[in-house]
């Protein structure tokens, strides 16, 4: 091996080619960044399980609250609520498919959350990880998968500022990333917000995977 050799650190996303086949649907990868991993899905949620998840979260819908104090903070102005695992006969269809897309088990997975975003609403430059000097972090947080629920007028793209890369949201479409890599800067690549929506309305749903287990399989 020579000095300059390059090498990849390994993933936790092992789909390769450009199609996701799960158990139920065939999901399309569209365009991946490599290192840190970044990857944008399509055909991820069909238009009536959009539709399905914003009407079943519509009526529970809370000013988002962040992190482990749980505090309303500036960061996130968003209103959000989290699905009970297991919740539905629904809601284990899309998390058995979240899962193979990730290639986590779904016991590592916080509940499905979703998010909604009105006018001037947005979500600052963030990690998904829990800072080391968290309580969190010991079984931190390692990749994130974003979905579309609607189409946005306008603005509301998902944004990650130390790559020059953005998403535009798009119903049924969404943007998988992990930060598991052994080397700390590449994990901080994976800063990303969800800029402000300017016109309509942006509502989202977000899986988040940790290292271990939360909760006993079904
Ligand atoms: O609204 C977005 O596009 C980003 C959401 C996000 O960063 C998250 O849910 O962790
Ligand atoms: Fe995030």
């Amino acid at each position: 091996m020579t000095m300059d050799t390059i090498i990849k650190e390994q993933t936790i996303f092992d789909h390769i080619g450009n199609k996701i086949k799960t158990e139920d649907r065939e999901i399309d990868i569209i365009a991946r960044l490599a290192e840190p991993l970044i990857v944008v899905l399509g055909n991820v949620l069909s238009d009536e399980e959009c539709d399905e998840l914003i009407k079943l979260s519509k009526d529970r819908m809370q000013r988002s609250k962040l992190g482990v104090t749980r505090e309303v903070n500036e960061i996130r102005t968003s209103d959000s609520m989290f699905f009970q695992e297991n919740e539905s006969e629904f809601i284990t269809i899309i998390e058995k498919r979240i899962s193979s897309i990730m290639n986590i088990p779904i016991e590592h997975g916080d509940g499905l959350q979703i998010l909604r975003y009105t006018p001037g609403q947005q979500y600052k430059s963030h990690f998904d990880y829990f800072s080391s000097t968290s309580s969190a972090a010991k079984n931190n947080r390692i990749s994130t998968l974003i979905m579309y629920l609607n189409d946005v007028e306008q603005g509301g793209e998902t944004f990650f500022p130390k790559l020059n890369f953005s998403v535009s949201p798009k119903k049924g479409m969404g943007v998988y990333f992990e930060y598991f890599y052994n080397d700390p800067s590449l994990n901080e690549l994976t800063l990303h917000g969800g800029a402000p929506v300017i016109a309509g309305e942006k509502w989202i749903a977000t899986q988040w995977m940790r290292r271990q287990k939360l909760r006993t399989p079904y």
